[in-house]
């Protein structure tokens, strides 16, 4: 089978710190994937590296088959990175028009100002959008030459609810026409409402890979809370074993663990002081915090 991306082995290194710590990763044609993680995770270097802009320390990439560096591979693919430069003196409409030039099978100028939702835009001068339409300028560079797969770095980054939702929409049909979509993002709720997976980046390794339904059902249970009476500690619940993480809200308490069912037995033989306790299955944050928590 050919994959869309396919890392093996890929680790980058900086000045002897890993950014990129010996990760494989194989993405089908047509999912949408979502990589996510805490800020420095690696996740941007990941993305320079499979669009060819950054070399792997060690390991290989291939992009639709070939070398990221390939000018074929090139044209069949289209970034939207963190920092969307504008070009000085040219309008909205004359930018795209730009970027359409470089393909052989552009979308269509129109399109392009109608899926980044530009088309009031089109004659204002580009560096005189605010950041959100920047970026939508940015997708729409990213989308000009109708790729198959398409990168989008943080993408609604400063986009207001209703562009964002549009942006949302707009991913959604270009993977219904069967494209690649590799986003970046820190909102949990667009990983789960886009994503058809969902692969979790922590100090450079991947920690979690499923789809979202996966992630969270991996977790169930993972959250215990309760009211702690006044002799209870962040260093006693933290020696317990199993306890990941410990989080205060007054007096009420939230233990992340890999194992419930067990630090339950252990909470209660230590007779630490509870009050209405409650097990939850958690969301996707829950899951994502209990997950990056589990492997710092
Ligand atoms: N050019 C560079 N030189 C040195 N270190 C770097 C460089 N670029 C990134 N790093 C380091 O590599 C690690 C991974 O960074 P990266 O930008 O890939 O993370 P990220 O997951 O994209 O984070 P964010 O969500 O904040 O964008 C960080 O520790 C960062 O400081």
């Amino acid at each position: 089978m050919s994959f869309a991306i396919e890392l093996n082995n890929v680790s980058k290194i900086y000045q002897g710190k890993k950014a990129v710590d010996n990760l494989s990763l194989k993405v089908e044609k047509g999912t949408v994937i979502a990589l996510l993680g805490p800020n420095g995770a690696g996740k941007t270097t990941t993305i320079s590296m499979i669009l060819g802009l950054k070399q792997p320390t060690s390991g290989t990439i291939k992009l639709l088959g070939g070398s990221p560096k390939d000018i074929s591979v090139r044209n069949r693919i289209g970034a939207m990175l963190q920092e969307v430069s504008v070009i000085d003196n040219l309008k909205v409409a004359e930018t795209i028009e730009l970027f359409r030039n470089y393909y052989s099978n552009p979308l269509s100028l129109q399109e392009l100002l109608r899926i980044s939702g530009l088309e009031k835009e089109k004659d204002k001068m580009a560096a005189s959008l605010s950041g959100g339409q920047q970026r939508r300028l940015g997708f729409a560079l990213a989308a000009s030459g109708d790729p198959e797969i398409i990168f989008l770095d943080e993408p609604t980054v400063g986009m207001d609810v209703t562009s964002r939702q549009m942006f949302w929409d707009t991913i959604r049909s270009m993977a219904d026409k069967g494209r690649t979509v590799v986003l970046t993002t820190h909102y949990l709720e667009e990983a789960d409402s886009l994503a058809d997976r969902i692969v979790v980046i922590n100090q450079g390794k991947v920690v979690a890979d499923g789809s979202p339904s996966q992630i969270k059902a991996e977790t169930t249970g993972r959250v215990i809370s309760f009211t702690a009476g006044t002799s209870v500690t962040s260093e006693q619940l933290l020696a317990l074993p199993g306890v990941i993480d410990v989080e205060w809200n007054g007096r009420r308490v939230k233990l992340q663990s890999r194992d419930t069912d067990r630090l339950i037995v252990t909470l209660i033989e230590q007779r630490i002081d509870m009050k209405d306790i409650e097990i939850q299955s958690g969301g996707l944050e829950d899951a994502f915090q209990a997950i990056v928590h589990s492997t710092n």
